[in-house]
């Protein structure tokens, strides 16, 4: 006999991968409800996460006028009092717009958006707990999506008062700009948070246990944005790890495991996250997570109940928002039979520090190592007529290309909107490009684009110097010695 659930689809989680797990259901026909709780309508990403630290930096990089120094001077301020509400001003506006975005997309296409938190009874059958309204209720479903993301992960030894030791959800309760603040965990929330409080004056220690921070990243670029940071007052305490945080009306002291004691204004936390499945009864559901929280998924983001998906930062690696919507859109059509391609292989990634970094494809390490011979080629910011008019004098783009077949292994940029022009270094790999078609197409100008054209000619300059002296070697008369 056949099943009648209430719905086709129900999503466990507004995030990016549950919005866009629920459109693409309902762009199939299907009957479609996606569960949240009232006030993380958006999830991480909108609320906590990408939009509200990403918004922040903006507010920052404009009120310090910090780009416009190169032009008219070191003392170059938009305003000279930056108070927190300065800055939380423009994240609300975001935030309220971005979740009337996601709110009428939902509507439009019939989505129904329920209030509560879910936990499962049995593989097709979910309760919603309401707490706002104090209701209960239960619904069933043919299939269901988990995309519950992830909490900042809170060592248990550590006492978050909200105030002065908080995690890098907190951090936009903060009621004033601290004047010092350590950061513990430099991966890619602390190492961006830390940028953006430098930036706006705060006297900030990264302390990361491991020997290097952003190691996945071209090392001359994280060695540039060190330098950068330093030039604001940071300073770095790698290798080091957290042994205590005490914190009083006073102050905290943050006790290193090798003795140092760091006084600051506050402290954040930014030492990893824990996916959310601790509240969704996942044994009634026949699923069990791993000690960090996470599910396991196969190709088709299903679970090992074949009626469940998975999707987005609860499934590990990468835990971006921009994989997370495609994961979702991929499940949704994957469950219903719809053909639908897996995720291309080559994905961007965008640190959004002050200066930002992008890259796309492999790096001169990674390559060295693997034995593939490749040739590098580099533009400077400074050399581009775009990058003196916009003040940009640090900032570099780096092509690093095959040495025989000419093709595109990686590009890095370091530098103003560098996670917009990786776009186009990723969209020529992607299409299976070589340094030629670079070398031979015409940018606009003046634009940073352009540093595309700069480097594929130093790589190109370079790759020709090896053939010609190689030639030369070939032809030339043996040596009578
Ligand atoms: C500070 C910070 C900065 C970031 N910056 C970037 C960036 O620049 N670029 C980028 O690509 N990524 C960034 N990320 C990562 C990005 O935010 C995540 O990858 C993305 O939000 C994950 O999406 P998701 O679909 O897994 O759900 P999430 O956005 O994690 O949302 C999950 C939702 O599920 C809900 N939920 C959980 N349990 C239940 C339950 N039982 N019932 C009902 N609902 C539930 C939660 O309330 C939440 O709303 C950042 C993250 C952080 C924390
Ligand atoms: N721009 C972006 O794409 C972006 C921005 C922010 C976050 N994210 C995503 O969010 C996720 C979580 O980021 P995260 O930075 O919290 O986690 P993470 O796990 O990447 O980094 C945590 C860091 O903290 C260090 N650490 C842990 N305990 C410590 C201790 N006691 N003392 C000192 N150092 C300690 C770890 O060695 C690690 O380097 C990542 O997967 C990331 O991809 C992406």
């Amino acid at each position: 006999m056949e099943h009648t659930y209430d719905f086709d689809l129900a999503v466990i989680g507004s995030g990016p991968g549950g919005q866009k797990a629920a459109v693409q259901a309902a762009k199939l026909g299907k009957r479609v409800c996606v569960i949240d709780s009232k006030q993380m309508v958006g999830g991480v990403c909108v609320n906590t996460g990408t939009i509200p630290s990403k918004t922040l930096r903006e507010a920052v990089l404009y009120l310090t006028g910090m780009q416009q120094r190169d032009m008219y001077g070191a003392s170059y301020r938009v305003k000279n009092e930056i108070t927190i509400s300065d800055l939380l001003s423009r994240l609300q506006h975001v935030i309220g717009r971005e979740i009337e975005v996601i709110r009428n997309q939902l509507l439009r296409n019939h989505i129904e958006l329920m209030a509560g938190t879910a936990s499962f009874l049995d593989p097709h059958t979910l309760s919603i707990d309401d707490e706002s309204h104090g209701m209960m209720r239960t619904l069933t479903a043919d299939k269901i999506v988990v995309a519950t993301g992830t909490t900042p992960a809170r060592p248990p030894s550590i006492e978050f008062d909200g105030v002065r030791v908080l995690d890098s959800d907190q951090i936009l309760t903060l009621e004033k700009v601290p004047d010092s603040l350590v950061v513990v965990g430099a991966g890619v929330i602390g190492v961006e948070y830390a940028s953006i409080f430098a930036a706006l004056g705060t006297r900030v220690t990264l302390v990361e246990k491991r020997a290097q921070m952003l190691d996945f990243c071209d090392p001359e670029i994280v060695e540039s944005l060190k330098f950068h940071l330093r030039d604001l007052s940071m300073s770095f305490r790698f290798g080091e790890e957290v042994q205590s945080v005490e914190s009083s009306g006073h102050g905290t002291i943050t006790t290193l495991a090798s003795g140092k004691r760091i006084a600051a204004e506050v402290v954040m936390y930014s030492a990893g996250r824990q996916g959310n499945t601790g509240q969704l009864n996942l044994d009634l559901a026949g699923l069990e997570a791993d000690k960090r929280g996470r599910l396991v998924v196969d190709e088709f983001y299903t679970t090992a109940v074949p009626n469940i998906y998975a999707v987005g930062d609860v499934i590990g690696f990468p835990a971006l928002a921009a994989t997370s919507m495609d994961q979702g859109r991929l499940a949704a059509a994957y469950a219903f039979g719809e053909t639908a391609n897996e995720l291309h292989h080559l994905q961007p990634i965008g640190i959004y520090t002050i200066p930002e970094i992008s890259y796309c494809g492999r790096s001169e390490v990674e390559l060295t190592k693997d034995a593939v011979p490749f040739e590098v080629g580099i533009s400077r910011y400074r050399e581009l007529a775009r990058g003196q008019i916009i003040g940009d004098s640090y900032g570099m783009l780096k092509l690093i290309v095959h040495s025989d077949t000419h093709e595109i292994l990686g590009v890095h940029v370091f530098g103003t909107n560098a996670t917009e022009l990786v776009h186009i270094g990723q969209a020529v790999m992607g299409c299976g490009g070589t340094v030629d078609y670079l070398v031979n197409t015409v940018f606009n100008y003046p634009t940073l684009s352009e540093a595309y054209k700069v480097a594929a000619l130093d790589v190109a300059n370079k790759l020709r110097a090896v053939a010609r002296i190689t030639n030369q070697m070939l032809t030339s008369e043996p040596s009578l010695l």
